[in-house]
């Protein structure tokens, strides 16, 4: 059959190019052809070949069916197709940074793993921080455990410390992890809910595994809902052993700490975030660091040796337990800095392999049951979500210190070794390849074992809920009663009452003033107390430590307020106000009617960067709302205008406002309530006192001023 059609290839008119990319011209159909020419590259197919035309599949005739001869097309649709891997199991959604790891203090008395013995000395980092249970494309304020993973790029060899922001895990044995896993994850039959804890499954399999209690205290606290990245802590969780050149061994925990010290947002906002800036988290670490605000942690170590592990209360290879900072004080040996975005996201973040068997000479295991099935788990499944044992070869994470080895082949390998030798030993002398480094290379502790081979968890990890216990008590009220307002808002998504009455038996070994406030919650008759396997220790001291709030900032630097402006807005103290806050090293955003900004009294026109029902004030850790009385006028008449106030009122936020703001706060039925926490402005010291203020976390008597919670 003959279909008759315009020759394919015919050149489209040329014009310079409104988008600033070479020439444009328009096709036959109307159709955008951007073309080459000057600094712009030529675009060509994966094999080098220059590409003609981007916009048309090849075919005969101009309304003719396309030709199996198009290799541009088939080759880009080809390749389109295969761009997805699988997601990560666990952690799948997170985001990462590049940085760097400066010693401060040596520990080249306890180990003689290379990055820690030159104090000054840099070891570039990667960074990736996640969620656990949801989906790559979930949202970032799930009430969640964050993975705080860190590769160290050392010179001998890679570092991974795979940590999260809470020092204790649900589980004491590995063999339990896909039990877990499955549990929080979303039910296989209806696939939801999606990111979320709060279901039957979860607190079905928690309330029938009192070992997680404790993690299950710190996921209900406010740790589980960050305010970014920046402002949490990081732990390897588990024991591990520092050696020295002699192979002596010192038990160390690792703790990542902010230099922006802990801040947290509450839950009613972080359900409000989510739906407003599902990415708020990754954006916050991205704007940080291009703005050059480099975000910062401390790591610190706890050493302790033999002699106190047999004292310690608690047995030290269980992940469920942590050491108090006041038993075993933490030592700063070192800081993190994160200092460039990657260039991207599926190179760098999404094929990062973290593994906490990754571990130079000098750093080795304890035989936590967690760590040592932790050791097998990684391996395994980054060769099958990244295709190929080759996946060390991915320029992120190939270390950047020699190595020489004769493994070689399989998928995608990019750096076979080359010569004839690819075994040892062999008799091809220099030629031959690497050889064995008796003197640095890695030598794992000499540790003597004995005992039966059996399937049994030692009595010493039998107290569940002691410690959880130590870390309620070591809450301010405030975070005490948000932990009971969480537990009684995940359990209320609980369908099975039986299931929920089994979680507050636990709560009873724990506090009973939780348990009685989450049974009143829930509108439950108090239960019996569960069957404890051990007594609760009910004395362990409280742990300033274990609390966000008596660790909160100092400053307001590197958080960010939310100014809400109108035409008209008085420039004295919008001017007055930014001032104060780049003195304080804080972000500000304006927030305005329209996006294209407001004109002041004295006749300046600003841009904003929110409209004002896009930029709601769960974006911000503070507002000022200083607008005129006729834009006060208009507000008040504004749904998302009045949610802005009476939000930042709800979640404790300081406010600061223009006398001519009364108007809207009326409206938004806020008159009556305005006290320390909102400031009127109108000199330039009110601002300052203003600014002041913010420094606190929050101003948390507003809390008991608004329901936020049926069951608080
Ligand atoms: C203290 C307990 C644990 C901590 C702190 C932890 C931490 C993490 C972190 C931070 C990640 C994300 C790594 C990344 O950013 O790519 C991760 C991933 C993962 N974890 Fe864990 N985890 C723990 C326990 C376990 C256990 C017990 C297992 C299995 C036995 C396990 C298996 C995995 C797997 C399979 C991945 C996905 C790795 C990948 O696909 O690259 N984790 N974990």
């Amino acid at each position: 059959m003959t279909i008759k059609g315009k020759k394919s290839g015919a050149a489209p008119k040329k014009a310079p190019d409104a988008a600033g990319a070479g020439e444009v011209a328009k096709g036959a159909g109307g159709e955008t052809h951007q073309v080459a020419g000057g600094d712009v590259a030529t675009l060509t197919t994966a094999q080098g070949a220059p590409v003609a035309d981007d916009q048309n599949t090849l075919r005969y005739g101009a309304r003719g069916p396309a030709l199996m001869e198009d290799f541009h097309f088939r080759e880009k649709i080809f390749h389109f197709d295969h761009e997805r891997i699988p997601e990560r199991v666990v952690h799948a959604r997170g985001y990462g940074a590049h940085g760097y790891f400066e010693l401060t203090d040596s520990l080249a008395d306890v180990t003689r793993a290379d990055i820690f013995q030159r104090v000054g000395e840099r070891t570039p980092a990667f960074v990736r921080f996640s969620t656990v249970a949801g989906a790559k494309g979930s949202f970032d304020l799930a009430r969640d455990v964050r993975g705080f993973a860190v590769k160290l790029y050392t010179q001998e060899g890679n570092w991974d410390l795979v940590g999260n922001n809470i020092p204790v895990f649900f589980i004491q044995d590995a063999i339990k992890f896909p039990d877990m896993v499955h549990a929080v994850k979303p039910a296989p039959d209806r696939d939801f809910p999606q990111a979320q804890s709060a279901h039957d499954n979860f607190w079905d399999f928690i309330s029938l595994t009192p070992e997680s209690l404790h993690m299950i205290m710190w996921v209900m606290s406010d740790r589980a809902i960050p305010r970014s990245f920046r402002f949490m802590e990081g732990f390897a969780v588990h024991t591990f052993r520092l050696l020295d050149a002699q192979g002596r061994s010192t038990f160390v925990k690792f703790h990542w700490k902010p230099k922006l010290r802990l801040q947290s947002v509450v839950w009613n906002e972080a359900v409000k975030i989510n739906g407003a800036d599902p990415d708020f988290h990754r954006r916050d670490l991205w704007n940080a660091i291009t703005s050059g605000d480099f975000p910062e942690w401390e790591l610190g170590v706890q050493l302790f040796d033999e002699a106190f592990a047999e004292k310690f209360a608690f047995d030290v290879l269980d992940p469920t337990k942590l050491i108090p900072e006041e038993d075993v004080p933490v030592r700063i040996v070192g800081r993190l800095v994160l200092n460039r975005v990657v260039d991207n996201f599926f190179a760098e973040t999404e094929q990062v392999a973290f593994c906490t068997q990754n571990v130079p000479p000098g750093i080795d295991f304890s035989n936590d049951p967690l760590l040592q099935g932790r050791n097998f788990s990684y391996l395994d499944t980054q060769i099958k979500r990244l295709g190929s044992p080759n996946f060390t070869h991915i320029p992120i994470n190939a270390p950047k210190c020699p190595m020489a080895h004769f493994q070689q082949d399989g998928h995608m390998a990019m750096r076979n070794p080359i010569g004839r030798a690819n075994y040892e030993p062999n008799s091809w002398g220099e030629a031959g390849g690497p050889r064995e480094d008796p003197v640095r290379g890695f030598r794992s502790f000499a540790a003597e074992e004995t005992g039966p081979k059996v399937r049994l968890r030692p009595e010493s990890f039998a107290d569940h809920y002691s410690q959880a216990r130590q870390f309620v008590i070591s809450q301010t009220p405030i975070e005490q009663k948000h932990i009971g307002d969480a537990i009684t808002f995940e359990l209320s998504k609980v369908e099975r009452a039986d299931i929920r009455a089994r979680v507050v038996s636990h709560l009873r070994h724990i506090d009973e003033n939780l348990a009685a406030t989450v049974a009143n919650g829930l509108g439950l008759p108090l239960p019996e107390p569960a069957k404890a396997a051990r007594p609760v220790i009910a004395d362990l001291p409280p742990s300033n430590a274990l609390s966000i709030v008596r660790n909160g900032p100092h400053s307001f630097a590197g958080r960010k307020f939310g100014i809400l402006l109108t035409d008209g807005a008085d420039a004295g103290l919008f001017d007055a106000l930014v001032t104060a806050a780049e003195k304080e090293k804080a972000i500000y955003e304006i927030v305005a009617p329209k996006i294209g900004g407001v004109t002041l009294s004295d006749g300046r026109a600003l841009p904003a960067q929110q409209k004002i029902d896009g930029g709601p004030s769960v974006l911000f850790d503070a507002v000022a709302v200083i607008i005129s009385a006729d834009g006060a006028t208009r507000l008040a008449g504004d749904a998302a205008a009045r949610d802005f106030v009476t939000d930042a009122f709800a979640h404790c936020k300081f406010i600061g406002y223009a006398a001519e703001a009364i108007a809207l706060f009326a409206k938004a039925g806020l008159a009556d309530d305005l006290d320390d926490g909102c400031m009127v402005l109108k000199t330039d010291a009110d601002v300052d006192g203003f600014v002041t203020a913010c420094h606190a976390l929050r101003f948390w008597d507003h809390e008991a001023k608004v329901d936020l919670d049926a069951g608080a």
